[in-house]
């Protein structure tokens, strides 16, 4: 039985991982250590809830939003359409989606760097507009997930893509790897960890062939 190509299209999680300006720098500690009387090695993590790979919970963009733990998982968890977006836009546009969306696509995800800036952060990320958000809605698109950090610009006030998002009850997954992965349709796995009041969480995100 041949199998099914696997891509781990997650960031690792490490110590000095580019984060958003401001927001919490990954840590961990070791709270226990093998040695004379101690059988284990333990750790204290501490990170922001978008550190890496991770879904938005509505409760990020949405004072009532429901929380992590609250996500429907069959977002995560099904076919998804990838396409390239040609980098350095400075936004996904309808322009560049017209023709590659089949209508009833339910996830879709856009790689929008030629490689992903594993080595520190970029604040010049292509972002989407909000007009991208609701003619994806109306394809029947449900979850979008990019390699970018946000849907919206850093310097967003208004958070547009994130608030249509919100509108149509999309799902979003952000700081997706998806530099080696081809265009094409795959099985998404990439399951929010059940953080009850959390406003995002970390995935472990992958994409296996069909
Ligand atoms: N840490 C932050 C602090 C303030 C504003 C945004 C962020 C973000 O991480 C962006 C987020 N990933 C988003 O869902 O757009
Ligand atoms: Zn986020
Ligand atoms: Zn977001």
């Amino acid at each position: 039985m041949t199998s099914r190509r696997l891509w781990d299209i997650s960031q690792p999680v490490r110590v000095g991982i580019p984060v958003w300006p401001g927001d919490t720098a990954y840590g961990e500690e070791r709270t226990w250590a093998i040695g004379p009387g101690c059988p284990v090695n333990v750790s204290r993590l501490t990170l922001s809830s978008h550190t890496g790979t991770h879904a938005d919970a509505p409760l990020h963009y949405d004072a009532d939003g429901v929380p992590a733990a609250g996500l429907d998982l069959d977002r995560y968890i099904g076919p998804a359409l990838l396409l390239h977006i040609p980098p350095g836009q400075p936004a996904v546009t309808v322009a560049q989606l017209e023709g590659r969306v089949p209508a009833g696509t339910v996830r879709l995800l856009l790689r929008t760097y030629d490689r992903f800036p594993q080595g520190g952060w970029r604040s010049d990320f292509t972002a989407m507009d909000a007009g991208c958000v609701d003619w994806l809605a109306a394809r029947g698109v449900q979850l979008i997930g990019v390699d970018a950090p946000s849907l919206d610009p850093q310097d967003s006030k208004t958070l547009s893509a994130h608030h249509a998002v919100r509108r149509h009850g999309m799902g979003i997954l952000e700081g997706l790897v998806l530099d080696d992965v081809p265009e094409g349709t795959y099985e998404l796995v990439a399951l929010p960890l059940k953080l009850a009041t959390a406003d995002a969480a970390p995935v472990r995100a992958v994409l296996r062939e069909l």
